[in-house]
């Protein structure tokens, strides 16, 4: 397998999927050595069927606005490889999703829900409505809608979508209503639900608390403490909230969040009175980081701009792909910055991981960092099944383990020669070598 080949004839075939070839590409670069161990997985021509999604749903949601409007939007689900467990993945609501966003988070997904050592295959899904400015009768509507054109194609032993940018608790309960009023089944068809109806502790912190246990294991390698740090982090919703959350109990100072209006800095650090303003004001109010400059005057916002040019020790991408190119990436080094860690999926463009790569500083991939959340995603579908409910002490207790877990095999198949950790060689080669063998073991299907 020659891996450019390969991801010029899937540019060929799939034109105008620039997020879908970017992922591709990033993966099959690390892990065509490996693919070439083994001529068995050639003659089953396993790479073009771990690139290609198993099948695309597209349907189209009807629903009615405040106003009485008719509206319409596209809804979609990309169901991606079950190989190792049901297809597992996020459900995105924001205006720019489109096939080819969706995508390069179900092929990202595949890869990180088998490195989380539980038996979950990828998937991810959404639609191009964005709840941001709707009522919520509105965006009840509108996923009940989802649901009606959904349901028919998940199932608890199926596929199990849950959250992602634009889905969170509220939304996931409509969609779980509407999904129980159309087939009269109280089951786990959907992960991160209200902790009344068979939610698991530690979901909504998930992806956030596993980013930093994560960051805490890349810093160890190289003998250094989290306490006393200053970060910047991207985003102010689930991800980077939890994110910030977690720092601050690990003695680490958050500095940034932001929207996509702009971010804010504060020179005092973002401490535990000032993030649970944050939380009110995104998860309550719904309103905008901005904001934030009025209830704490000392702190700057710029508009229009992401945190990358602040001064800090770390950097975790909490919002959307692509947020770091390589100029911000060149000023992030420059600045002294000695580990990135993802919190958002493929937030750095490849420009930006080459530098820091080649700066040779702490750098993982969001399939590895931010695996937690789906990771708990599974122990909510293993405590739905089994109808029990763990405490809180439990969850955490399994998340951290399976995030150590998940650093330890990047450290065993990403370390290079010099004693450099590549993590995003680590992270895809241990994903994808799980997949790859039970694909095998399966036939040709
Ligand atoms: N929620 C979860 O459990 C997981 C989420 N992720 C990833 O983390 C990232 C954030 O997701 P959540 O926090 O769940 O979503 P969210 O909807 O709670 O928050 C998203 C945040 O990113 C900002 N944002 C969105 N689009 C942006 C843009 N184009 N430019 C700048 N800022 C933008 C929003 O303003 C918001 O602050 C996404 O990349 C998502 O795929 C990854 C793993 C799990
Ligand atoms: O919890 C899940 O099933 C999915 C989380 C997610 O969308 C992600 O890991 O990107």
């Amino acid at each position: 397998m020659k891996a450019t080949e390969v991801v010029a004839r899937l540019e060929q075939r799939f034109p105008n999927q620039p997020e879908y070839i970017q992922a591709v590409s990033q993966v099959l670069g690390t892990i065509e050595e490996e693919y070439n161990k083994h001529p068995e997985f050639d003659r089953a021509n396993l790479i073009e069927r771990l690139c290609i999604p198993d099948r695309i749903i597209q349907f189209r949601v009807n629903w009615v606005d405040d106003k009485g409007n008719v509206q319409t939007n596209m809804g979609y689900r990309i169901q991606h490889n079950n190989a190792i467990g049901p297809y597992k993945g996020g459900l995105r609501f924001h205006a720019s999703v489109n096939v080819s966003i969706l995508k390069f988070l179900a092929f990202e997904q595949t890869f990180k829900n088998s490195l989380t050592t539980l038996p979950m295959g990828g998937a991810k899904g959404g639609s191009d409505f964005s709840p941001r400015g709707k009522s919520n009768a509105e965006v009840m509507r509108f996923c009940q809608a989802f649901m009606r054109e959904l349901w028919n194609y998940i199932g608890p032993d199926c596929d199990v979508p849950a959250g992602d940018i634009g889905v969170g608790g509220r939304e996931v309960g409509y969609m779980f209503g509407q999904y129980k009023a159309l087939t009269h089944q109280f089951v786990g068809i959907l992960t991160g639900k209200g902790q009344e109806f068979g939610g698991s502790l530690i979901r909504p912190e998930a992806t956030g608390y596993g980013n930093v246990y994560f960051l805490q294991d890349m810093l160890a390698t190289k003998g250094i403490d989290l306490k006393g740090k200053k970060v910047l982090v991207s985003g102010a919703g689930n991800v980077a909230q939890y994110t910030m959350e977690k720092l601050l109990q690990l003695g680490a100072t958050p500095m940034t969040c932001s929207d996509s209006d702009g971010y804010i800095y504060d020179p005092d650090g973002i401490d535990e009175k000032k993030l649970a303003y944050i939380m009110e004001l995104k998860n309550i109010e719904r309103g905008r980081i901005k904001e934030y400059v009025e209830e704490y005057p000392t702190a700057k916002y710029v508009a229009g701009a992401k945190p990358w040019g602040e001064k800090a020790d770390i950097a975790t991408p909490c919002a959307t792909q692509n947020e770091i190119d390589g100029e911000a990436a060149k000023t992030l080094v420059a600045n002294g910055v000695i580990a990135v860690s993802e919190g958002a999926n493929m937030p750095s463009t490849p420009e930006a991981v080459k530098v820091f790569q080649d700066s040779k500083i702490l750098y993982c991939p969001g399939k590895a960092s931010n695996a937690g959340g789906v990771a708990v995603s599974g122990l909510e579908m293993t405590q739905n099944s089994e109808r029990l409910k763990w405490s809180r002490e439990e969850v955490d207790e399994k998340l951290h383990s399976i995030m150590n877990s998940i650093h330890a095999e990047c450290v065993k198949y990403g370390t290079e020669a010099d004693g450099y950790v590549n993590y995003v060689k680590g992270a895809n080669v241990a994903g994808f070598l799980k997949v790859a063998k039970a694909m095998m073991a399966q036939g040709i299907v």
